[in-house]
């Protein structure tokens, strides 16, 4: 799907005595929601209940409605089996034996506010619920979506580091809404369907850190100049802003994250089961770039990430955006790394 392969991540899975836990036909899951009852974690369980690799679909928030939710779920005709479980005290349980554990628990922006100025409320939710996965699934691939997610991803590892549980591979920062956007806004531009656009989006999910590499867009995007492709550059970059004004202080995107994360989490699901060649954008560990973290195209297999694909090459204008957002992300990785060693 993507151009070029650079090589696999390493796994440290063996170094830390993990076995690989999945067996060759494995096609029941157990996926938790972590922050279930809010904006994205109700229309996000609702698309996970519809994917027939859950068979079991926990939903955890600290939200009284989340038992309720649970019950109203697990009223549809699917295979799924729907728990709801509420409270810390109640959070081992809905942990244990999950094979995902989708993180979408956290505040989100109103209008004026970075994804940095989440941190402070943000970063102890996503400690706190990784610790209960290092303790409870240890094996489990967890996928965070919590905001700012160049951030939560090395807070969430900075955990298992200490737990004895790290393995890189099993630890995914959810971009998948800046393709989704990307290959939305490309299918607009160009009069195709969107699903046909492949476009891969680098490095990570804020502001000047989203790169869409829109040289290797397929089909190609149909704009004459640079100052358009700027534009669109741009727009990507800010499209979670776009969404934040327009809800004028109702909180940011959660119908088209629910869409894209559950986009991810079936993904991760496919690879797990066996499938060959799942592909997406999601942001790991990495030692492609100066960025300790970084967002490209990965395989994704029985183990989580299987193959990181890189990025290929970059036009100009491209390195320009990869030069910006280094720098940045550094410092959004060194805030989270500095906070769990705390
Ligand atoms: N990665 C992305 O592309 C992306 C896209 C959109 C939103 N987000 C982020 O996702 C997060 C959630 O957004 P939302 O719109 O669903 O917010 P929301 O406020 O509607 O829902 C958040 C839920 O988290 C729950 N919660 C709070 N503390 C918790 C805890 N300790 N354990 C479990 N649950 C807890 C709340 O009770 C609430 O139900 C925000 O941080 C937002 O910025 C990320
Ligand atoms: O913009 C936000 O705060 C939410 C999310 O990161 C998004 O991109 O929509």
């Amino acid at each position: 799907m993507f151009s070029r392969a650079i090589k696999p991540v390493a796994s440290v899975a063996a170094q830390n005595g993990l076995k690989n836990f999945s067996t060759s036909s494995q096609k029941n899951f157990k996926v938790v929601v972590a922050g279930a009852a809010g904006g994205i974690g109700q229309p996000l369980a609702l698309l996970l209940k519809q994917n027939k690799l859950v068979t079991r679909l926990a939903l955890y928030d600290i939200a009284p409605v989340t038992p309720g939710v649970g019950v109203d779920l697990s009223h549809m005709d699917t295979p799924a089996k729907v728990t709801g479980h509420q409270g810390p005290d109640q959070l081992a349980d809905a942990i244990k034996g999950a094979d995902v554990v989708v993180i979408p628990a956290g505040v989100p922006r109103k209008p004026g506010m970075t994804r940095d100025d989440l941190f402070n409320t943000n970063a102890s939710i996503v400690r706190d619920l990784a610790a209960c996965v290092a303790k409870n699934s240890p094996k489990a691939i967890i996928a965070i979506i919590t905001n700012p997610v160049n951030s939560m991803v090395p807070i969430a590892s900075e955990v298992m580091k200490k737990a004895g549980v790290y393995d890189p591979n099993r630890i995914l920062g959810v971009t998948t809404l800046d393709v989704v956007r990307a290959a939305a806004f490309i299918g607009e531009i160009n009069g195709v369907d969107p699903q046909t656009v492949s476009i891969p989006v680098i490095g990570g999910h804020s502001g000047v850190t989203i790169i869409p590499l829109l040289s290797q867009s397929k089909p190609a995007v149909k704009l004459s100049d640079q100052g358009k492709i700027d534009a669109l550059t741009k727009r990507i970059q800010e499209a979670g802003t776009e969404v934040v004004k327009a809800k004028a202080g109702g909180g940011s995107a959660t119908l088209s994250m629910a869409y894209a994360g559950a986009r991810l989490t079936g993904s991760v699901l496919r690879g797990l089961k066996g499938e060959s060649n799942v592909v997406e954008c999601a942001y790991i560990k990495s030692d492609l770039t100066e960025a300790t973290y970084f967002a490209n195209p990965v395989v994704l297999g029985k183990n989580g990430v299987e193959k990181n694909l890189g990025f290929g090459s970059l036009n100009d204008y491209e390195k320009q955006l990869l030069k910006a957002a280094i720098p940045e992300l550094q410092k959004n990785i060194k805030t989270g790394e500095d906070f769990a060693k705390k």
